[in-house]
C-alpha cells in the first residue's frame, strides 16, 4: 500500500464545501482528495485556551484534525510573528516588518504544541507534508518528539534576499529549521537561489544540484512551482454554476469589455497602482469610457493587522475617486467588492471578462492568474495582464507581463489586451493552456512526493 499523506498547514478548510479564499488551501484540497490523506491545522477557531489534542473528524476520504488557539496565541502567532513579521518581509516589506521577540515565541510555542497535537496520530509509513511560513520549526519540534518518517516542507510564498533576511534577528534559527526537514520545496527558482545565497555567505555552508550543507546536514531543496487542476476549472466555466454565472454578468454588461482582478485584500497584490493604471487608461482613452468596466472582487483578509486596514481605508478611497472622476449616470467604472466568491461562480466571472488583471507587486505564485486562463473559451479567449513579480510568471510567459510599479507599462498593457485581435488572443491562450494542462496540482503533488517519499 502507498504511504498515506499527512498534509499540515496553519489554515484547513472544510474539503466538501468551498475553500476559503487563498491558494494553500484550494491546492491542498485538491492533493487530499485524492491521497485519502489526513490534514492537520488549526481549526480556524480561537478558544479560552489553546487545546494540546486534536479534534478529529472524518469529511469523506479525508480526515480532518484540527486545533483551537487561544485568542493571546492566534495573536501572537499568527497575526503577529507570522502576518506581522515573517508576510511583509518575506514580500520584500521591511517598511511594514514588525519585529517582536515576544511574537516569536508565540511562534515557537504554537509550533510545539502542533507537533505534540499531531505526532501521537501518525502512522509508521507516513508521509510528512508540512506547508508554509507559518510552520517553519514544526518539523525540528517533530524530530524532537522522536518522528523518523520522511518530512517535507513547501514554502508558497517567496523567500527573501539575504540583505532582508538578515534583518531578522532570528534568521539563524528559522533557516536551521528547513535542514530538519528530508525535502524542502519552493515555488520558483530564483526562490531555492536566495536561500543559497545566505547559505554561502551567511552560513559558510556549500551548495549543489539540489541540494545545500550547513550546521552539519544536508538539505534536498528544489522549486516544485505549484498548479490548479486545470482541466476540472475549465469545466467549471461550463458547469451549470459557471454557465449560469456567465449568462447573468454578460447581460449586465451588454457589450461593455469588462477588466477583471481577484485577489484576498492584501497590500502585497498591488491593488492601489493597478487602480492608479486603470485611472490611467481612463485619463489616455476617453473612446474607452463607458466601453469598459473593471471589477475588483477583495474579500478581506487578516483585518485584525493594521496595515492590512490602513491598506483597506485607501483602496476604498482610490476606488471611490475613480467613480466620482469619471462615473457617468449609466456608467460606475470600477466595481469594488469585498464579498468572497465560491470558486465555482468565480469561473463564471473569469469567462465573461475580456482581461484579467494580475498584478502583484511580489508573490509566491498566485494562482488566480491560472484559473483565470484556465476558464476561458478557446474560441474567444479574453487576456491575462500578469506581474513580473508574481512565480507564475515564471511559467506563464505568453501573458502579457508588465512591471506592476511601471503605472505607464500596466496601462499600456490594458489597452493592448482590450484591442489584442481574436487571432494573437487565442494564439496566446493556447500556449498558456498547453503549460497549465501540462505542470497542473496533481503533477506538482507527484513530483514533490516522489522526491520525498
Ligand atoms: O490563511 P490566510 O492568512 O487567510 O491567507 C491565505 C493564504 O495566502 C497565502 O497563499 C500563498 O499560496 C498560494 C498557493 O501556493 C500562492 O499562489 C500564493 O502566491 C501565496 O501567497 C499563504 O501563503 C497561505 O498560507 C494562506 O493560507
Ligand atoms: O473571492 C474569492 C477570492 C479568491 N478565491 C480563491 O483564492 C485563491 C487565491 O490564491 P492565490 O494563489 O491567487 O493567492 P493567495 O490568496 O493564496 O495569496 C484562488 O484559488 C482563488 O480562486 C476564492 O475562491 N474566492
Amino acid at each position: 500500500m502507498s504511504p498515506r499523506l499527512v498534509a499540515v498547514s496553519n489554515r484547513i478548510s472544510s474539503v466538501r464545501g468551498a475553500p476559503l479564499a487563498g491558494g494553500l488551501a484550494v491546492a491542498l484540497v485538491d492533493a487530499l482528495r485524492e491521497k485519502r490523506g489526513l490534514w492537520f491545522g488549526w481549526s480556524g477557531k480561537t478558544a479560552d485556551q489553546s487545546t494540546d489534542t486534536a479534534n478529529v473528524s472524518q469529511e469523506g476520504d479525508v480526515t480532518l484534525a484540527t486545533v483551537d488557539l487561544s485568542q493571546e496565541d492566534h495573536d501572537a502567532y499568527y497575526s503577529g510573528f507570522a502576518n506581522r513579521c515573517l508576510w511583509p518581509l518575506f514580500h520584500f516589506r521591511l517598511d511594514l516588518t514588525g519585529y517582536d521577540r515576544a511574537h516569536f515565541e508565540a511562534y515557537q510555542r504554537v509550533n510545539r504544541r502542533f507537533a505534540g497535537a499531531l505526532s501521537p496520530l501518525l502512522r509508521d509509513d507516513d508521509l510528512i507534508w508540512v506547508h508554509d511560513y507559518h510552520l517553519f520549526p514544526l518539523g525540528s519540534e517533530l524530530r524532537r518528539l522522536g518522528v523518523t518518517q520522511r518530512l517535507g516542507f513547501f514554502l508558497h510564498i517567496p523567500f527573501p534576499p539575504r540583505e532582508l533576511l538578515t534583518t531578522l534577528p532570528q534568521h539563524r534559527s528559522l533557516v536551521r529549521s528547513l535542514f530538519d526537514y528530508d525535502l524542502v520545496g519552493f515555488q520558483i527558482e530564483d526562490d531555492v537561489k536566495r536561500l543559497a545565497s545566505y547559505v554561502e555567505q551567511d552560513l559558510g555552508g556549500t551548495v549543489g544540484d539540489g541540494w545545500m550543507e550547513a550546521f552539519g546536514r544536508r538539505l534536498n531543496i528544489r522549486a516544485f512551482p505549484v498548479g490548479i487542476d486545470t482541466a476540472r476549472y475549465h469545466d467549471f466555466a461550463f458547469s451549470s454554476h459557471g454557465q449560469r454565472e456567465y449568462l447573468r454578468l454578460r447581460e449586465f454588461l451588454r457589450d461593455r469589455d469588462q477588466i477583471i482582478g481577484v485577489d484576498r485584500l492584501d497590500y502585497s497584490k498591488g491593488l492601489v497602482r493597478r487602480m492608479n493604471a486603470y485611472e490611467l487608461l481612463l485619463e489616455s482613452q476617453a473612446a474607452a469610457h463607458g466601453r469598459i468596466t473593471y471589477l475588483q472582487i477583495a474579500p478581506i483578509s487578516r483585518g485584525e493587522v493594521a496595515a492590512y486596514q490602513d491598506f483597506r481605508r485607501e483602496l476604498e478611497q482610490h476606488a471611490a475617486n475613480i467613480n466620482g472622476r469619471f462615473g457617468q449616470v449609466d456608467w460606475v467604472p470600477i466595481r469594488y467588492v469585498n464579498e468572497a466568491i465560491p470558486r465555482r461562480r468565480l469561473a463564471g466571472l473569469y469567462r465573461a471578462s475580456r482581461v484579467g488583471l494580475v498584478t502583484p507587486m511580489r508573490d509566491g505564485m498566485n494562482l488566480v492568474a491560472k484559473e483565470y486562463v484556465a476558464a476561458q473559451d478557446e474560441k474567444d479567449p479574453g487576456v491575462l495582464v500578469l506581474s513580473r513579480f508574481a512565480g507564475a510568471a515564471q511559467q506563464m510567459r505568453d501573458a502579457l507581463l508588465v512591471n506592476p510599479y511601471d503605472t505607464e507599462e500596466v496601462a499600456g498593457a490594458l489597452e493592448q489586451a482590450r484591442t489584442m485581435p481574436l487571432d494573437e488572443r487565442r494564439n496566446r491562450h493556447h500556449k498558456l493552456m498547453e503549460g497549465l494542462l501540462r505542470d497542473d496540482v496533481s503533477d506538482w503533488r507527484r513530483r514533490f512526493l516522489e522526491a520525498l517519499g
